[in-house]
């Protein structure tokens, strides 16, 4: 970096496909943006889409999105290049395909020869890039410090696959590709002295100082970073079935935008809403070129046996503007990080239904900070079953047992909404000062 240059800190983002990778990003992005850094996010076309109609509608002239084209395989389309809706077997082949666009990587960053780069923990060959050049590089976590990605075995302790997401195997069984864990040790190994992390102190202090040790670098929580629900996210016809339900009345239930429940699953789900007797409304999604119509995918008879004292939504839904309805009392919810935290900001209770990956280990976190509850999955065969979904649902949402856990998530989120963007403030002047730039910023 050039200590003599001043101006606005140019900064390339490059989060991993995913939805729940990209939103932190871009949240983090617009922060930045109104502190003067000019910020450039690169992804696929299908994943900027969606965002190039955002961004215009708002005010953010310093973010400019850049298209990074992969190259054409027979089994991902350009619309596959996203792990939104990418049936599960395909995820390795989206990680090889990344690899394949390093060289269309590399001319991007050239062309644009960024202040700093900001990466995503699963593309070494990005930060190798970088330290080649002599550009210093921060990594940033889109999910919790608890499961701090140095501790990956973590996962398997709590009993679920590590994200096959490299085709290779954990155990690096001489797969063609590297495995999750080399990739995440090599990004570290190569990055700079500190680290971002979507999080906050107050819920994961010795998390986070852990993961400082075990890292050996400065971690620095950047906050909660929830979107704001905009207008565009307004669904009229949910908003008024809504509209219509008594405060803290209804559990919503989704699984994030990468976990499709099992035939088996949505039938012990659906019978524990149903044992339940409370008001839901549940996101029902599908793999590309998977999906079932919802008549079948749900028991015989459910959408008569459940009447107004339901709602199925399908394929997507407006999940902040829902968690920010006064009815939603509650949250079934497979604990994915951004859906957490979520749920934190808008002050619902969790009920933990956690799937894979790192979601064990958030729905842990989300009972010690005492703002959900988890359902226990069978002793024997581990499996959800319909009494337990029930029980839990009807404790956090309607029996005394649960006053603790709605009395947590009410003070949680009064927190949240006073932190303003401290934590943000913090992240810029620490860009600031590893740059070694003279940055017009002014906030
Ligand atoms: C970091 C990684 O993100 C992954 O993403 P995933 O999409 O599963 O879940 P979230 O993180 O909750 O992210 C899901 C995001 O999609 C939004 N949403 C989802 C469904 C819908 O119908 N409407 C919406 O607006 C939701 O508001 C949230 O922002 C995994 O969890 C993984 O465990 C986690 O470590």
């Amino acid at each position: 970096m050039d200590a003599g240059k001043s101006g606005n800190i140019r900064v390339l983002m490059f989060p991993w496909l995913a939805h729940g990778h990209i939103s932190p990003f871009l949240e983090l992005a617009k922060k930045l943006s109104k502190r003067n850094f000019q910020i450039y996010l690169c992804s696929t076309p299908v994943n900027l889409h969606p965002l190039k109609e955002k961004l215009a509608r708002l005010n953010f002239p310093l973010i400019q999105l850049v298209d990074l084209h992969l190259p054409p395989l027979p089994d991902l389309p350009p619309h596959y290049q996203t792990t939104k809706g990418l049936p599960h077997h395909l995820l390795g082949t989206l990680e090889n395909a990344l690899d394949m666009a390093s060289p269309t990587f590399a001319n991007i960053f050239t062309r644009i020869n960024p202040d700093l780069l900001i990466c995503d923990i699963f593309q070494p060959w990005a930060t190798s890039l970088a330290v080649s050049l002599n550009i210093p590089t921060v990594h940033f976590v889109t999910f919790g410090a608890i499961s701090n990605p140095v501790e990956l075995k973590g996962f398997k302790k709590t009993g679920v696959a590590l994200p096959n997401i490299s085709g290779g195997s954990d155990d690096q069984n001489g797969s063609e590709s590297l495995s999750l864990r080399d990739r995440i040790v090599q990004c570290l190994k190569q990055s700079s002295d500190i680290m971002l992390i979507k999080s906050f102190r107050e819920i994961e202090a010795k998390y986070i100082d852990n993961l400082s040790i075990l890292t050996k670098k400065k971690i620095v929580p950047v906050g909660p970073l929830v979107q704001e629900p905009g207008e565009e996210d307004e669904r009229a016809e949910i908003t008024e079935w809504l509209n219509k339900k008594d405060p803290s009345s209804v559990v919503y239930v989704s699984f994030g935008t990468e976990y499709y429940l099992s035939k088996e699953e949505r039938e012990e789900l659906a019978h524990g809403l149903l044992l339940s007797q409370v008001s839901f409304i549940w996101v029902l999604r599908f793999p590309h070129g998977e999906k079932i119509n919802v008549k079948d995918a749900l028991p015989e008879g459910f959408a008569e046996m459940v009447g107004e004292g339901g709602l199925i939504v399908e394929d997507w839904a407006p999940q902040k503007k829902i968690l920010e309805h006064a009815c939603i009392g509650g949250f079934v919810s497979h604990c994915g990080w951004g859906s957490v935290i979520e749920s934190m900001r808008f002050g619902v209770p969790i009920i933990g239904m956690p799937m894979l990956y790192d979601q064990p280990l958030n729905a842990k976190l989300v009972g010690e900070v005492g703002v959900g509850l988890e359902i226990k999955r069978g002793k024997n065969n581990r499996k959800i079953e319909r009494e337990e979904v029930a029980r839990v649902i009807k404790q956090v949402l309607v029996e005394k047992g649960g006053e603790n856990v709605r009395r947590r998530a009410r003070e949680l989120s009064e927190c949240i909404l006073g932190k303003k963007d401290r934590e943000v403030d913090q992240v810029a002047d620490e860009l600031v000062k590893l740059c070694g730039i003279n940055h017009s910023q002014v906030w």
